[in-house]
């Protein structure tokens, strides 16, 4: 524990990332690859391990939102495919090329500007997005596709290597819109001269409940973290999924409080009886957000309430019993019986549990566990 300075860490279990990976690889038809989705930092958990992980599972292309996500792979040696799924400059085209980065396009013009640009020889790999429904990005009507795929057809280092669409509503238990867009798709991807070498459509939600729609990729996010799409669909999953990310602390202080005492800012606890409250050493800067007040903690086994406003960089927690500085407190986990799930904390923040993990912010340091041992920690703090 000596390459940070605070108590305070979560823990990435790539054990589940890899049986997350491998089950899938097990459950899906033959010839459908796995894509890992691992944008915003592997939604949290730490891009490298979770990519080398994930390859190591079987997955055999990766997906981020934005293109300095996927140099900062290729950085930290990651050679594997990569596809930035959001939109990139024309600009950067011979960069994403140099690094053999493959790009989304769902423009006409957005290629016209980069054939203007880029005259480079190094092939440049694209996906063309179809937006079916999801209303976000992506083609729409025949004519610019029949553009888009004419002007990659003239360009001498442009290649069709895929195309894919989003679905909306996949972890909704009504599948009348997904249906939709799926019929969409078909009927826009007849729009291509021919398919390309990748069709994808299938985000978790969609490739765990009909993987026979996958087409030949699915793009596998939240479920290779362990966490189920949304809680109305946790009961149709085929299989157990194993959560990966869990986050601790230690206690700092320990105080005992009179009744009438007060905790934190706008002294808006007050102690009713003579109580043991300890202070922890993570804040809402580290993505423990103010709405977690009245939330509880483990120590000892036993739940703890967030007593007071969460400040910036600490909170406050009412003990069971006086306990020694540096017991650990586990914020999201298992501690004995008790367990704190992410859906447990997006539940009490009435958010979706992608948002948790990705939340935690840079400042909480990640360690890794592979083979039920620390492979890794990684603290953003001091080594950027
Ligand atoms: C285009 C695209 N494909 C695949 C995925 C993976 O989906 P999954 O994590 O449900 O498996 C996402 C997730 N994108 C987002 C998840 O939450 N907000 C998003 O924009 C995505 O935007």
């Amino acid at each position: 524990m000596d390459n940070f300075h605070r108590d305070t860490w979560a823990e990435i279990d790539l054990d589940a990332i890899y049986d997350n990976v491998a089950n899938l690889r097990r459950f899906l038809p033959d010839g459908t690859q796995v894509m890992a989705v691992v944008k915003a930092n592997a939604y949290g958990h730490g891009d490298a391990q979770v990519a080398t992980t994930a390859l190591e599972a079987g997955a055999s292309y990766l997906a981020v939102a934005i293109l300095d996500e996927a140099l900062a792979l290729r950085q930290k040696g990651i050679n594997a495919p990569i596809l930035v799924l959001g939109a990139s400059r024309p600009a950067d085209v011979e960069l994403a090329a140099r690094h053999r980065i493959t790009l989304t396009v769902f423009r006409a013009d957005w290629l016209e500007e980069a054939a203007s640009i880029y005259n480079g020889s190094i092939p440049v790999h694209l996906h063309l997005k179809m937006d079916t429904g999801m209303g976000r990005l992506g083609v729409k009507d025949e004519e610019e596709t029949k553009r888009i795929t004419t002007l990659i057809d003239r360009h001498p280092s442009f290649i069709l290597e895929g195309v894919y669409t989003h679905f909306a509503t996949a972890d909704e238990v009504n599948t009348d819109y997904l249906s939709y867009q799926y019929r969409r798709f078909l009927h826009m991807l007849e729009w291509l001269p021919s398919r390309p070498p990748i069709v994808h459509c299938a985000n978790s939600a969609t490739v765990l409940r009909f993987p026979e729609r996958a087409f030949n990729m699915a793009r596998f996010g939240i479920s290779m973290y362990g966490l189920a799409p949304s809680p109305s669909i946790k009961p149709l999953l085929p299989y157990e999924l194993k959560e990966a990310f869990s986050l601790h602390s230690r206690l700092v202080h320990v105080k005992r409080l009179q009744p009438g005492e007060k905790v934190s800012y706008g002294a808006t606890y007050t102690a009713q009886e003579e109580e043991w409250i300890g202070t922890l050493p993570i804040g809402y800067a580290d993505g423990w957000l103010r709405r977690l007040q009245h939330f509880h903690v483990l120590v000892n086994g036993q739940k703890a309430p967030i007593v007071g406003r969460i400040c910036m960089d600490q909170c406050m927690i009412r003990l069971p019993e006086p306990l020694p500085i540096g017991t650990k407190v586990t914020l999201i986990g298992r501690q004995g019986d008790e367990f704190i799930s992410v859906d447990d904390v997006a539940r009490y923040l009435e958010t979706i549990n992608y948002e948790v993990p990705c939340t935690i912010s840079y400042r909480v340091p990640r360690i890794f566990f592979r083979n039920k041992r620390i492979m890794e920690v990684r603290n953003a703090v001091c080594h950027g």
